[in-house]
């Protein structure tokens, strides 16, 4: 992977993509590290260029993730818009195909150019991630990568930054697969990437896609959900891709205030059920 990004906080500690959370003596970490630890077994047998469906991992992706397109006379990689996001799985060190053109790598490579962290408008919003470039539909912006929790520890996490009332750069993953939800807790709050720096939107450019190229356990990949204009902030929704902003309750009232000042803002960050 090429990242050259860095956090400008010396407390931080940059990490391109997800490592283990703290060590615990119990199943439920103990069962988590198996799955980091573990590899996808299938590999592709093509030779240049994946295509589908000849190609193993686009056969198991359910179609070809990403589609080509000429940058400046640079080949670039862009996410098909009519993909199923539930089944994003990339090339891995084991197939055939050549690492660097075989079409279905893309978030393992590394974040885009131009990302630039600054303090918003709105002060209470904290930093956040602006974009110098241009970005098309499609694009892969980032990973949202930090340590990654057993559930436990992500609750715990969650409640003590809600104590604090300060930032929480805990991210629950949902995945519904056959009737069942798999969660992906990751928390850039000490280490992480550049991804940790995205504010969150009611109306967002943005949206979280889980990518798998190596481990099981998916990479949450950011992607340009529209075209992005220059010196715009980069956002995605907190809520989970498929539930949606739930209006405020009597149960959720201590959910934080949303200050991206879109036009259907839900005047609340989503909040954290998990
Ligand atoms: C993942 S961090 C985002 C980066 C953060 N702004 C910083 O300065 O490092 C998430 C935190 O940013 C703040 N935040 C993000 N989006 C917001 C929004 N739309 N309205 C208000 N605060 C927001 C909240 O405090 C939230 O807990």
């Amino acid at each position: 992977m090429t990242d050259t990004y860095a956090h400008g906080d010396s407390r931080l500690i940059y990490t391109e993509t997800n490592l283990p959370g703290p060590s615990e003596d119990n199943d439920e970490y103990k069962e988590l590290m198996k799955t980091f630890n573990s590899r996808l077994t299938d590999y592709c047998t093509c030779v240049g260029l994946c295509t589908y469906p000849t190609c193993k991992c686009l056969e198991k992706s359910d179609g070809p993730n990403y589609h080509m397109y000429m940058d400046h006379g640079e080949p670039k990689l862009l996410l098909n818009s009519n993909k199923n996001i539930n089944l994003v799985i990339e090339c891995n060190n084991e197939c055939y195909c050549l690492t660097t053109n075989c079409g279905n790598r893309l978030v393992q490579i590394g974040p885009v150019n131009g990302l630039v962290v600054k303090t918003c408008e709105i002060d209470l919003k904290g930093l956040g991630l602006f974009t110098s470039f241009y970005i098309r539909k499609g694009t892969f912006i980032c990973e949202y990568a930090g340590e990654l929790l057993t559930k436990s520890q992500a609750v715990t996490r969650n409640k003590i930054n809600q104590l604090k009332g300060g930032m929480n750069y805990v991210f629950c993953l949902n995945e519904h697969c056959n009737g069942t939800v798999v969660q992906t807790f990751v928390d850039p709050g000490h280490f992480g990437n550049i991804g940790r720096y995205i504010n969150h939107s009611c109306e967002p450019n943005c949206h979280i896609v889980p990518v798998r190229h190596d481990s099981p356990i998916p990479k949450l990949a950011i992607f340009a959900r529209c075209d992005i204009e220059p010196d715009k902030e980069i956002t995605f929704n907190y809520g989970s891709y498929k539930d949606d902003n739930v209006e405020p309750t009597e149960s959720n009232v201590n959910r934080k205030k949303c200050l991206c000042r879109s036009k259907n803002c839900a005047g609340y960050m989503p909040y954290d059920t998990y």
